[in-house]
């Protein structure tokens, strides 16, 4: 897998909705998975015999417009979830300073072990309501599904979910990839 690191950040702008919202969720199993309220990180690791965490990118940025409104910059990781060297899962997540500066040697040591070993390990951070998004990527993420060999033929699907620590917000976004999709809905 040749991803170049030149393009972090892969993310775009996404409109996400509160499930609600959406008037035709996809058929399950997908609409499970992009509903379950554990760790992503457990449920893929079930799926697999070897899970991985590539990282693309980690840096302190500006967020989208509208995505972090309360936030100027923040510090963005963003990785793909791969099982059994197939990528399933583009990942991006947003750290307020506020909250770096609290758990910085957590967050900024993480390296290649997934976020939710830190998220899910302690009672230290909860778990918020959960948003999905439905659309057709654009720009990078476009061109990291291309580069992955994972052509885009239909929308994708992806989840965020706000995680609360001492009165701070991170944010956990997810896309699932067209491989993850397709092998989802053969399940
Ligand atoms: C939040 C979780 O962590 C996963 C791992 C991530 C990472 O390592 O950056 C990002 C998003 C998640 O899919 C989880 O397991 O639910």
């Amino acid at each position: 897998m040749s991803v170049t690191r030149l393009s972090f950040p892969y993310g775009e702008s996404i409109q996400w909705f509160s499930p609600e919202q959406i008037s035709e969720l996809p058929d399950s199993p997908l609409s499970e998975w992009l509903l379950s309220s554990g760790s992503l990180t457990q449920k893929l690791r079930s799926h697999c015999t070897k899970f991985e965490v590539k990282v693309l990118g980690e840096g302190k940025l500006t967020p989208f417009r509208g995505e972090f409104p309360a936030q100027r910059q923040a510090w963005v990781r963003e990785v793909l979830l791969c099982l059994d060297d197939v990528p399933w899962i583009f990942a991006r997540t947003l750290i307020p300073a506020n909250l770096l500066e609290k758990k910085e040697t957590d967050f900024l040591t993480l390296g290649t072990r997934p976020l939710g070993e830190l998220l899910f390990s302690s009672d230290d951070f909860t778990p918020g309501r959960i948003e999905v998004a439905h659309f057709t990527p654009c720009q990078q993420l476009a061109q990291l599904t291309q580069s992955l060999k994972q052509p885009v033929t239909q929308e994708l699907w992806g989840r965020r979910r706000y995680f609360s620590y001492d009165g701070e917000q991170l944010i956990v976004s997810e896309t699932f990839l067209p491989a993850a999709r397709q092998l989802i809905e053969q399940m």
